[in-house]
């Protein structure tokens, strides 16, 4: 229990955490911290006494003689004789757990208790944490390295251990409220196809598998702090190997032996682990024959093992997705065909053999001038290094072109069924996001219009060729993906709102900001060697660019958006970055990543130019349609004026 908590009322049912956590929030928005503290606080007890109730009765009910399912039938038992006792024994399990529920949480209690799907996911990202600081465990754990880094290993140990059997207790939690109801429409919502319109053993397949995916996810969810996008890289084991150095510091070397083979059983080639383990036990003299893991994580590296395993079946077999969180899952788990594509991402590290250098910045003025645009900061008055604000790239009337074009091409995803969807970073807002090729095909259909999407191609190349002069002129630099991306507020839930409309992240690599490192590799992009954020409106509330120092935390620069405006930085941990929550309107931006390796290529843009090139679109004098080179043109392209026919300068301080 978290320090200065009350206890919770002995017996009495909890409320519904959905509620407690909206007066929470009107507490916190009204600035009345205590009542916020305390009704967010119950909110999370009463989320995780829901999820006991869950994990409680899933394992009362499990072990109920009558209702346990049968062992497998004999050999003469004859084929088919398991289905009936399989499915009676699902029948009565099934009660248990109703009666079970309906006893600790009152009549229709599971129901009554139910959580709407916003706040679940706040729950879910940890939001609730946001307000309180920082969960519990993690808190333990940021203790511990803290006495660790004062050498003071006898008292962070008892920090570290109640850090990771906290973890662990949190992951047996969120892995109870996999088979709830609620995970299960989501994951029927996100994936299609695992058996959701097959018979009875097709959706028993499939519901199953989505338990898999939702049990899985959980030590991810269990490591991402409050406000962060990524988990904290292998949680579990980092623990054990700060425990097993601790408790050797200490002279507990059979705990320390405990540890580190435990931390054997996630990474059992581990050279550094191994070489403990030979000098724990070379400390230790005599063999000690009882020795081994620690119970808790043996039991939850095979269940997690067993359960990869059947879900890189149904991955082979059944066509269902798995985006494994671990990096420790043994390579001979990983059918064949999927450790081809992790290697292949492994491999690709163009960075290796040409590693980024600062440039010299040659003839990057002759370009801006060439483009009418004005270097509004550069990298010292933004506190970092490789980044700079430009402005000028558009005219408003070419802003007023891109913006439409997003307009017409969300109307158009509507007509046919595609909803505006939430957006991947927050529950409050709505994204929409059109790629060079699908505006092409949208202007190609008679959508959109073919001069926006034109204007997107060149637009594209215009920053492209600027981004290229300013920050790497002696190395061509490519598109890699352009994607114009606008972020909605949704109406009537920004009052309270406190997370970002996008978390702090670097765009090629994977941020740890309790270390301040980054990690070059997948899930992030890692070929991505420049950013470019075009904007184009500034009628909205919030959504400021800023950036950070590695820790996430600290802000070194920020951003406004408006019209014309590019901000444009190198890709890596030297620009961590995020955006403030959209709070009200719209805010429309093209994103644009380049690269320098010609692999990484943006092949849909030539794809797209091909489309607009085609019949319909055969105006003579449409330069950029004629353009045959295999990179983007690097030429300037004739720009939309405004009414008054020059394009405006546009040149204001930030
Ligand atoms: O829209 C912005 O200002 C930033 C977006 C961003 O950082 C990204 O998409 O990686
Ligand atoms: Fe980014």
């Amino acid at each position: 229990e978290p320090p200065g908590l009350a206890p919770p009322s002995p017996g009495a049912p909890p409320q519904a955490p959905d509620l407690l956590y909206a007066d929470g929030l009107r507490a916190y928005a009204a600035g009345a911290w205590a009542p916020a503290v305390a009704l967010l606080r119950e909110a999370l007890r009463s989320r995780a006494a829901l999820g006991r109730v869950r994990r409680d009765c899933g394992a009362h009910c499990a072990a109920e003689p009558g209702v346990s399912l049968p062992a497998a039938p004999g050999p003469d038992s004859g084929p088919g004789a398991w289905e009936p006792l399989l499915l009676r024994a699902a029948l009565r399990r099934a009660e248990c757990l109703t009666q079970c529920g309906a006893r600790r949480l009152g009549p229709g209690g599971a129901a009554r208790l139910r959580v709407g799907s916003a706040v679940r996911d706040a729950f879910r990202r940890r939001e609730p944490y946001n307000y309180l600081q920082r969960a519990y465990y993690q808190a333990a754990f940021d203790t511990g390295l803290e006495h660790l880094g004062r050498q003071e290993a006898g008292l962070a140990l008892p920090w570290l251990e109640e850090a990771l059997q906290e973890s662990l207790a949190q992951v047996e939690s969120c892995r109870a409220g996999c088979e709830g109801p609620e995970e299960q429409e989501r994951e029927a919502e996100e994936e299609e196809g695992t058996g959701s319109q097959g018979g009875l053993y097709e959706a028993i397949a499939g519901h199953w598998t989505r338990v898999l995916q939702c049990r899985q996810r959980c030590v991810g969810d269990v490591a991402t702090r409050p406000g962060r996008s990524l988990p904290v890289p292998d949680f579990l084991p980092t623990q054990l190997r700060r425990l097993h150095e601790a408790h050797a510091q200490v002279g507990n070397l059979s705990q320390a032996m405990e540890n580190v083979l435990s931390f054997l059983l996630f990474y059992p080639e581990d050279e550094a682990a191994k070489t403990a383990l030979d000098r724990y036990q070379a400390q230790l003299g005599e063999p000690r024959p009882g020795l081994g893991p620690r119970e808790d994580i043996q039991r939850f590296v095979l269940r997690s093992l067993g359960e990869k395993r059947q879900l890189y079946y149904a991955v082979e077999h059944l066509g269902a997705s798995f985006k494994d969180p671990d990096p420790w899952t043994p390579a001979a788990f990983i059918p064949e065909a999927l450790r081809e594509k992790l290697r292949e991402d492994q491999e690709k590290r163009p960075w290796d053999d040409e590693p980024p250098q600062p440039k010299p910045l040659t003839h990057w003025k002759d370009v801006l001038l060439m483009e009418g645009v004005t270097l509004t900061q550069d990298a010292r008055q933004l506190n970092g290094s490789e980044r700079a604000v430009l402005d000028g790239l558009l005219t408003p009337a070419e802003c007023g072109v891109l913006l439409q074009l997003a307009k017409d091409a969300a109307e158009a995803g509507a007509r046919s069924g595609y909803r505006g969807r939430r957006s991947p970073h927050t529950p409050h807002e709505r994204f929409e996001g059109l790629t060079v090729l699908k505006a092409a095909q949208l202007a190609r259909a008679g959508a959109v219009g073919s001069q926006g999407a034109q204007l997107l191609l060149e637009v594209s190349e215009r920053v492209r060729s600027l981004t290229q002069a300013y920050f790497s002129p002696d190395r061509p630099l490519h598109l890699s993906f352009t994607h114009l991306v606008c972020r909605s507020a949704i109406e009537g839930e920004q009052a309270q709102r406190m997370d970002l409309s996008h978390p702090v992240h670097a765009d090629n690599c994977v941020l740890d900001p309790d270390t301040g490192e980054c990690w070059r590799e997948p899930p992030a992009y890692t070929y991505r060697d420049y950013s470019g954020l075009l904007y184009l409106n500034d009628d909205f509330q919030g959504g400021d660019l800023f950036f950070t120092e590695p820790n996430a935390l600290t802000v070194t620069a920020q951003v406004r958006p408006r019209c014309g405006r590019l901000v444009a930085f190198s890709s890596g941990v030297e620009n961590p970055h995020g955006v403030w929550a959209v709070t009200r309107g719209r805010r429309c931006a093209l994103a644009l990543w380049h690269t320098w390796a010609p692999e990484h290529r943006e092949q849909e843009w030539m794809e797209a130019k091909e489309l607009l090139r085609g019949p319909e679109k055969d105006e003579g004098e449409d330069v950029a349609s004629r353009d045959p080179g295999p990179e983007p043109p690097s030429r300037r392209l004739p720009r939309l004026q405004d009414k008054a026919g020059k394009p405006p300068r546009i040149r204001e301080e930030l």
